[in-house]
């Protein structure tokens, strides 16, 4: 299968004529080839989205929900076939892939019902005979980038509001996930979206992606990946005064409090932890436990490891499926070589599985570490593999701090029976997501999604407040008095 670019209704070949292989993780086949584009096919979408979107922009904003709705009723139709397309190109195993093609059917349906919200405020005005409003209106011309950890989630919570705000999309996916970005198209296509208004061009980061950053009619991007590829557009995008809304890394952790209920923790932390094979912003790579319960806690870890079963994620009873690639397998074992120089010890995992049916995809054992201290690399960088680190603290106030002393911010966790504990740590926690007697994963999308210091740079994908991304805000003032009256002078009349 040749996955080609979505420009402007059609399919089309890239003007470079390259294509590059798409590989199964699981098994290192190549399953498809994906569009290598060049600087001209995002000038060629970016072009027809600016056209388009002057029509798009005057539909009204409940008759562009329609067509979300239909999109949302397409992928639940099309759920299953999605998630095993999803399972084969990204290796999630099958229950999360499905979970994730769901996270876009409720991001479909949410954001639908926003076209007949987009709430704007009517305020009172300092003049009689005058009436004073605020209201959203669309950007223009949207630039979305997104990661391959989440080939379809984080596109629909990006191209979702903004195209019911009535904008036109323009979304560079990653060129390992291409399938899921057809897949979409596909879907707007049948959905009945007018050509132009959503367009896929696929390449890779530095090349296409900075095509489009550096586009001057594109008025806003919209980023998820890495901290280092974020902090790179922040920097153009501040010299092209562009609006940026970057969503990046993470170090979450889950405390557990001498109080937990250990059971609802190792279930908590062993799927945050080894879910997605630890490859989400939100995975928990630290787990904060008080010293009473630190010797439970890793023997009921090492007892739950020992029963996930490693392998394709297309069988169901598969727990841990692969990482991304080759490269992504050396940067994780290149950590856990440091973590070992580091004086961690290493309680189970620490290698890559190469033997058997693990021989041509790309497995790494579920690892984890303890007696790791929170100034260790291992406790303070993004891994992004099934890694854990356990750090024992003495008190609450200690654990908070320990947690708040990474640069990221995005997701932590508290497990305790304590109500003062959790209010403290729903206070004191200093990470854009909070959960309490749960993992660090499992957001939902109607609630803001995103985090606080190298997480973010202060937007939020998800919830209404994706809305304040891909809107600005017009104030409007109408005067029916019929007279001449100036505001902050007149005041007396
Ligand atoms: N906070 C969140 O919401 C969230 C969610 C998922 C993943 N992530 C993060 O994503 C990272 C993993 O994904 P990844 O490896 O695909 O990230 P990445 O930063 O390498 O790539 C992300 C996207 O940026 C593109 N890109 C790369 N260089 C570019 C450049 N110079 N200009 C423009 N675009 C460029 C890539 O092609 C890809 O489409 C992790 O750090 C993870 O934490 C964050
Ligand atoms: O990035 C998308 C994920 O769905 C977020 S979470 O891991 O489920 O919280």
């Amino acid at each position: 299968m040749k996955i080609q670019n979505y420009i402007n209704g059609e399919w089309k070949e890239p003007s470079t004529g390259q294509f590059a292989p798409v590989i199964n993780p699981a098994t290192g086949e190549t399953i498809a080839e994906v569009a290598m584009s060049g600087p001209n096919d995002i000038d060629e979408a970016v072009q027809a989205a600016k056209e388009a979107q002057k029509q798009w922009a005057l539909v009204p904003a409940p008759k562009r929900a329609e067509i979300l709705y239909k999109v949302g009723m397409l992928l639940k139709e099309r759920k299953e076939q999605l998630a095993r397309m999803l399972t084969m190109e990204m290796g999630k195993v099958i229950e999360e892939a499905r979970g994730e093609v769901q996270e876009g059917i409720d991001m479909a349906f949410y954001m639908a019902g926003e076209g007949r919200r987009l709430f704007g405020d009517t305020t009172p005005s300092e003049l009689k005979d005058k009436f004073a409003m605020s209201v959203r209106t669309p950007v223009g011309v949207v630039g979305i980038i997104t990661p391959w950890n989440f080939p379809i989630a984080i596109a629909t919570w990006k191209s979702f509001p903004a195209i019911v705000a009535g904008n036109a999309v323009v979304w560079k996916p990653a060129p390992e996930t291409p399938i899921m970005a057809q897949e979409l198209a596909r879907i707007f296509e049948e959905a009945g979206l007018p050509p132009g208004v959503f367009h896929v061009v696929h390449g890779d980061g530095p090349t296409v992606g900075n095509a489009l950053v550096e586009h001057p009619d594109v008025k806003v991007i919209s980023f998820t990946g890495s901290n280092e590829v974020g902090r790179m557009i922040a920097e153009k995008c501040g010299r092209l005064l562009k609006k940026v809304s970057l969503e990046m890394g993470g170090k979450n952790a889950v405390i557990v409090m001498d109080d937990a209920d250990l059971t609802l923790a190792v279930d908590g932390i062993i799927w945050s932890a080894f879910g997605t094979s630890g490859q989400r912003c939100t995975a928990c790579s630290r787990v904060i436990v008080h010293e009473r319960v630190k010797q439970e806690l890793e023997r009921r870890l090492l007892e739950a490891v020992k029963t996930l079963k490693i392998g394709n994620g297309l069988d169901e009873t598969v727990k841990v499926g692969p990482v991304i690639h080759e490269e992504a397998l050396q940067k994780i074992d290149r950590y856990v070589r440091i973590g070992v120089e580091e004086g961690a010890k290493l309680l189970v995992g620490g290698y890559i599985l190469r033997e058997g049916d693990y021989a041509r995809g790309f497995y790494y054992a579920p690892t984890i570490f303890t007696d790791v201290t929170p100034n260790m690399r291992i406790a303070r960088e993004e891994i992004f593999g099934p890694v854990v680190s356990i750090i024992s603290v003495r008190s609450l106030d200690e654990a908070i701090a320990v947690n708040n002393s990474v640069d990221y911010g995005l997701s932590s966790a508290i497990f305790t029976r304590d109500v003062n504990n959790v209010f403290r740590a729903m206070r004191d926690l200093d990470t854009g997501i909070v959960y309490v007697n749960a993992g660090t994963t499992g957001a939902e999308i109607h609630l803001p999604f995103g985090g606080t210091k190298g997480t973010g740079n202060g937007h939020r994908d998800s919830g209404v407040a994706a809305l304040d991304v891909f809107t600005e805000w017009r104030s409007i003032y109408v005067d029916f008095s019929g007279k001449l009256q100036r505001a902050q002078i007149d005041t007396d009349d």
